[in-house]
């Protein structure tokens, strides 16, 4: 079974489509990452997966229940971070962890126990008996994530869950929910508008753009594409042999393919050997490709 599945999904504001006829099956362990620039669709999706809004039209169901006909079972298994988090600033971590857990039920121990789970899995052990109001964006991020894991969620939907984060902190951050993806086996939907986020933590990847579909690929974590810029244009077809492929040729820059049984620094020597003077390197990979060429 599906474990999200939108189909022909639609949400109008007056004339405008915030999204059009949008399909998505994500599937059971899957991590996906809904990839587009501001304004594209993504919290508009993200919002109706968890009732915070109604489609027009089309369907949204969670592990085969529509979330508009029964929200409290299809969200049941859910756990959402959607909006920016805030939290009582007098409360500390613990307490607010406490409060959430005793919200959905939880017994004395059973609140015990999570937390003491959610602290170390997400390494809030130093600060989560400080206030909140205390916390830095990073650190109301990870209580954030850890409210929505509470009683163990078999689904993550994560809107943007790395904003506002400094670059050290989005890393840390991603390395985290990758770790509760691959390691602790849970589904996981997020939207991002970058693309090497996207790179780093999806299996599968779904550009959006102005409430629609573009395009969805997996993602290859390894890549054997670069760009190649040259002082002068080249022939192309002095850059290819039988392992070197031209995919895309821009005058002085081209992107070239390799075959897996050569490396980057072979394609390099092969080209000085060739006389070719490069200027600039640089990897690529298919979804920044797609995504440059679809959105700009
Ligand atoms: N309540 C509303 N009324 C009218 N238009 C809305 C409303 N909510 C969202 N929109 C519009 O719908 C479009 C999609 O918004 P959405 O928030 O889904 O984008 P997004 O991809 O999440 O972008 P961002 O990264 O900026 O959050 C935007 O053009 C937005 O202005």
């Amino acid at each position: 079974m599906m474990e999200l599945e939108a189909a022909n999904l639609s949400k109008k504001y007056g004339n405008f489509y915030a999204l059009q006829d949008f399909n998505l099956d994500v599937h059971k362990g899957e991590c996906v990452a809904l990839l587009g620039p501001n304004g594209a669709g993504k919290s508009t999706l993200l919002k109706i997966s968890t009732n915070i809004i109604h489609p027009t039209r089309g369907t949204l169901k969670i592990a085969g229940i529509n979330v508009q006909d029964d929200p409290m079972k299809a969200l049941e298994k859910v756990g959402p971070l959607v909006e920016l988090p805030e939290f009582y600033p007098y409360l500390n971590g613990t307490e607010i962890l406490n409060f959430v857990c005793k919200v959905k039920g939880a017994s004395k121990e059973k609140i015990k126990d999570e937390i003491e789970r959610l602290s170390s899995m997400l390494k809030m052990e130093e600060f989560i008996n400080k206030k909140s109001g205390s916390y830095s964006r990073g650190m109301k991020q990870r209580l954030a994530l850890a409210c929505s894991m509470t009683m163990d969620p078999e689904l993550l939907i994560l809107d943007e869950p790395t904003f506002g984060l400094d670059p050290r902190g989005m890393r840390e951050f991603i390395e985290i929910i990758r770790e509760i993806n691959v390691k602790e086996g849970k589904t996981v939907i997020l939207s991002t508008h970058l693309i090497s986020e996207a790179r780093e933590i999806a299996d599968k990847v779904v550009i959006i753009n102005h409430g629609t579909k573009m395009l969805e690929m997996k993602n290859e974590r390894e890549t054997n594409l670069m760009n190649v810029t040259f002082y002068s244009k080249p022939e192309a077809s002095t850059l290819e042999t039988s392992s070197i492929k031209v995919i895309e040729d821009h005058g002085n820059t081209v992107t070239i393919q390799r075959d897996e049984n050569i490396s980057n620094d072979d394609v390099i020597d092969y080209f000085r050997e060739k006389n070719l003077k490069i200027r600039w390197i640089e990897p690529t990979n298919q979804i920044e490709r797609k995504y440059l060429e679809l959105i700009n």
